[in-house]
């Protein structure tokens, strides 16, 4: 890994590194702050997964969360949103919601996406590896997201949940299935046989699996996407179903940006520390 950037915040440090991707055939790049505990023992870890039009860089300058990550003793690591470079195949037309800035955390099927669209395998099994360098516990890990990132925080807790102990989501795709982000993202990466689509979405995992991780959603009421796009109504009624519990705070006023997420980055990682120790 090549150290890009650094710089210090709240006693910790904000770190930026680049390196080699194996799964997704190319250079990445990835952020991570490291608070001040982390001088002297391992840290536990909070993985933030970003949205769409995002890279490793809209939450370390906008979510506000590196007091409070200080002050709790969390590391907070926040990848990139698709695989990058000029070889990458990107949305025909360029729009904002497929391609590049816009790789959903699965692993592609469908060509020409198939090659370096693995985003679920560079999340959950590569950079965790890449990360052994750094003074972090990796066994004490929990998973956050907003938007396509929630989505991705939701669907890899759901499917791995030994390796991560909480999970929690600012506004979250919860039905990528059942809204046009979805359909037009799993169409495009997994073709248009919609079984293969389960895999990648919260509420179908949720209701086919459960989840015994404790789950925290929040949602902005004033958020032009909620109804058209993230359709919480989904997720929640599963998580009825299946007798899982969710702490969900709908917030009127609130839109889809990061203003929102500044205002309750604290209370989510307050809930993540609860399971980290
Ligand atoms: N450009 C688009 C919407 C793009 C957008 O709102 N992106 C969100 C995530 S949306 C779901 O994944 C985001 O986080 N943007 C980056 C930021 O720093 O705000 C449009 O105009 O509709």
């Amino acid at each position: 890994m090549e150290l890009l950037n650094q710089q210090m915040s709240f006693a910790g440090v904000q770190r930026q590194y680049k390196h080699q991707s194996s799964c997704l055939d190319c250079d990445m790049v990835f952020s991570v702050y490291l608070p001040p505990q982390a001088q002297h023992d391992v840290v536990p870890v909070v993985f933030w997964l970003s949205g769409l039009t995002c890279t490793d860089e809209n939450f370390v300058t906008k979510a506000g969360a590196q007091r409070i990550a200080a002050e709790l003793g969390l590391a907070i690591v926040c990848p990139d949103t698709s695989p990058r470079g000029e070889q990458v195949p990107d949305d025909p037309s360029a729009a904002y919601d497929f391609g590049l800035g816009a790789g959903f955390y699965l692993n592609a099927t469908q060509a020409p996406f198939d090659k370096h669209y693995k985003m679920y395998d560079y999340v959950v099994h590569e950079l965790p590896r890449l990360l052994v360098e750094l003074p972090l516990d990796l066994s004490r890990a929990s998973i956050m997201g907003h938007s396509m990132g929630g989505h991705g925080a939701l669907t890899i807790a759901i499917k791995n949940p030994d390796q991560y102990r909480s999970v929690s989501a600012f506004s979250p795709i919860c039905a990528p299935s059942q809204c046009p982000w979805g359909h037009k993202a799993l169409a495009g990466y997994l073709g248009v046989d919609q079984k293969a689509w389960e895999e990648y979405d919260a509420t179908a995992l949720l209701l086919e699996r459960g989840c015994r991780l404790p789950i925290k959603i929040d949602q902005g009421e004033a958020d032009n996407f909620l109804v058209e796009q993230l359709k919480p109504e989904l997720f929640l009624a599963a998580a009825k179903v299946e007798l899982v519990d969710v702490e969900y705070g709908l917030h009127p006023g609130y839109d889809h940006s990061y203003f929102f997420i500044a205002s309750f980055i604290e209370e989510h990682l307050r809930f993540h520390h609860r399971y980290l120790g």
